[in-house]
């Protein structure tokens, strides 16, 4: 079984609108909708699991119903980092569960190509993860002057969703959580521990909405069909 993790419990400060991002409109549908409809449409899901901002517990619940969302297993709220957010969601999730795929709700450009690719890799390596190049040069900067350059050679901008078997996602979230370790992302949690991340293709699509700027690109791409561009 490959369950699906949405950490959906943000406040969208960067984005800086009162309501969180994930719930913002987004030509029409909310920002979560969207994405959750291309986990909706992968095949390869069989369950999905939103971890999602406790004052909009019911607000997310309405989101699902009124849009049909038949994959959505359970709605549990999210805690106070993503970190927190994907371990209430793993603590609940079904026991016949395989493999995890940990995505950020903000990220609705996800190809399904990609949801593919993923899943395979984690099957064959234990973990795995997308990602794409740095493209521009990268220096040190400090007080607005260029201090040093950092060879860009081997950087990667790393994206979701993230692939992990489930029994090693739940033993390394237990044990950074009884540490109080915290970790941006699930690739670095299973590196601290010392598990291999299997790096596959991502796709620039596949940008996570975190600026007002963010919000904008992603409704040309929508007015342009993006997704002919999958
Ligand atoms: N306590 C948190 C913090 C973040 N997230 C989720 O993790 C994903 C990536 O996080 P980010 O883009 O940083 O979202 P926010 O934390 O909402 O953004 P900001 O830092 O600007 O407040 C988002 O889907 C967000 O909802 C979460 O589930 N629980
Ligand atoms: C999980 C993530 O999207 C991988 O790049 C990233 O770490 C999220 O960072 P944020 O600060 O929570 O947006």
């Amino acid at each position: 079984m490959v369950v699906a993790i949405l950490p959906a419990a943000g406040k969208g400060e960067r984005l800086g609108e009162s309501l969180p991002k994930q719930f913002l409109d987004l030509k029409g549908i909310p920002l979560l909708v969207r994405t959750l409809l291309a986990f909706e449409k992968a095949p390869q899901i069989d369950g999905i699991i939103i971890a999602t901002h406790p004052l909009y517990l019911e607000h997310t619940e309405n989101l699902i119903k009124s849009f049909n969302l038949r994959k959505v297993l359970k709605i549990v709220e999210g805690g106070t980092t993503r970190q927190r957010s994907v371990y209430q969601a793993v603590k609940i999730a079904p026991l016949e569960t395989e493999v995890f795929l940990v995505h950020d709700a903000v990220r609705p450009f996800v190809p399904e190509s990609l949801i593919k690719r993923v899943i395979e890799a984690t099957r064959s390596y234990g973990a795995s993860v997308p990602a794409i190049p740095v493209r521009d040069t990268l220096n040190l900067v400090k007080d607005h002057l260029v201090k040093a350059n950092v060879p860009r050679e081997n950087l990667f901008h790393i994206q979701t969703p993230q692939g992990i078997k489930a029994n090693l996602l739940k033993t390394c979230l237990d044990e950074a959580i009884a540490r109080g370790l915290e970790f941006t992302d699930e690739s670095s949690l299973l590196t601290y521990f010392g598990h291999p991340v299997y790096v596959v293709e991502g796709s620039w699509l596949n940008f996570k909405i975190t600026f007002k700027e963010d919000l904008i690109l992603a409704e040309k791409l929508i007015d342009c069909k993006i997704e002919t561009l999958f």
